[in-house]
């Protein structure tokens, strides 16, 4: 098990004070006056140059500057390249030098590695279409949702109480690129997933806010003789069945309708239960609410795996920062309320539920942990 911190590294004391002591990019204040300043108006700007390097990616002119990579662009030509005026292809291309996405020497643009991660990097892109499509005009509420403790962004796209019985419903680029931001970050983990919860060899699984199916899929094609359930809500269940038929697995997956938030047992046939970025869409109480019931409805023999985003189990800084503004399309879109926790949240919330934890494991994929938990005997 690694502790909990972020992109440490190790300080040699020099004096009186011998030895190392560990510090993080959190525990203290990173940057000088100027570099401060610079940095503040980064973020005053930061929706302007959000949407410059949007138009730079969409207008094709990141691909053109990777096109001539060798020899450096011109203003004519990228003006010829990409059909704009050179009003248009001028302003972008300040806006990219000044946010680093591209540098300008002897009158010929290229594009730096910044440039390079934003045109080719498939996180990079399913982050920003997310951020685009799904979140960017519901950002605007965010003050709203944190007062109110409600998704006040979600009126953008429609009239519900949280996003997940709309998941079906949102404008086409909106649903893709939510489904396309979820499945990139857990796919990635599910591989590697697999292995570990094959090892306690289960025979029926219960997929806890299952959603497309994609991991109960993969389970009935890893193991021929598994069952699984998915337990969702009857919309997404509905999109579920669907890919599942498609693939010819419905004898061995099936699903449960339930909103587990009104649910008072769950059904209880299941060696191992399973939840992957499932309890990051609640708060800490309807976490322990949703924990206890389970407990109260599954075999004493069975376990429950939960696969969760922990921003301080990262490795990288940048993945601490994504999951960070993560939790706030939680917070002005999902329900006003959710987020990805601290692990010690987590464990906090196991414990109170009666659960203890008898595998852990971090890194897997782009940055998941997985808890195998038991249910402790006198809970
Ligand atoms: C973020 S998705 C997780 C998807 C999938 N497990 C994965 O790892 O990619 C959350 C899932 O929880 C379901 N969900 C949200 N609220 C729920 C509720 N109250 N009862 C049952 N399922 C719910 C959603 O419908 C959605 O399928």
């Amino acid at each position: 098990m690694r502790a909990g911190i972020i992109y440490a590294r190790r300080v040699r004391l020099a004096g009186p004070q011998q030895g190392d002591r560990v510090e993080t990019v959190y525990d203290h204040d990173r940057l000088n006056a100027l570099e401060a300043v610079s940095a503040a108006q980064k973020i005053a700007f930061a929706p302007i140059l959000f949407q410059a390097v949007w138009c730079l990616r969409e207008t094709g002119l990141l691909a053109a500057l990777e096109r001539h990579d060798r020899d450096g662009a011109s203003l004519e030509t990228l003006v010829d390249d990409s059909g704009l005026t050179p009003y248009a292809v001028g302003v972008l291309l300040d806006m990219g030098l000044s946010g680093g996405v591209l540098f300008l020497k002897s009158a010929r643009y290229r594009l730096t590695r910044v440039g390079h991660y934003l045109l080719n990097d498939p996180m990079t892109r399913t982050n920003m279409d997310f951020t685009q499509h799904t979140c960017y005009e519901a950002m605007r509420h965010l003050l709203d949702a944190i007062r109110s403790g409600k998704p006040s962004g979600l009126q953008v796209f429609g009239d519900w109480p949280t996003i997940y019985p709309a998941l079906g419903e949102l404008p086409d680029e909106a649903r893709e690129s939510w489904f396309e931001f979820d499945h990139f970050y857990s796919d990635q983990a599910f591989s590697e997933a697999l292995a570990k919860i094959f090892h306690y060899r289960p025979a029926h699984i219960y997929d806890v806010g299952g959603n497309t199916g994609k991991w109960a899929l993969r389970c009935a094609r890893h193991d021929p003789d598994v069952r699984v359930t998915l337990l969702d809500l009857p919309q997404q269940l509905a999109l579920a069945q669907d890919n599942i038929e498609r693939e010819g697995l419905a004898g061995r997956i099936d699903g449960w309708p339930v909103d587990i938030l009104k649910a008072e047992q769950l059904p209880g046939d299941a060696d191992l239960w399973w939840m992957s970025q499932f309890l990051d869409c609640f708060s800490e109480d309807e976490i322990v609410h949703i924990l206890k019931l389970i407990g109260r409805s599954m075999r004493p023999d069975a376990r429950l795996a939960i696969m969760e985003l922990f921003w301080d189990r990262q490795r990288f800084e940048a993945a601490a920062f994504s999951l960070n503004a993560t939790s706030l399309y939680f917070t002005c879109l999902a329900n006003g309320n959710s987020r990805f926790y601290h692990s010690k949240v987590m464990l906090k919330c196991l414990r109170l539920a009666g659960f203890h934890v008898e595998d852990e494991y971090d890194d897997l994929g782009k940055g998941h942990t997985l808890l195998i938990c038991r249910k402790l005997a006198d809970a």
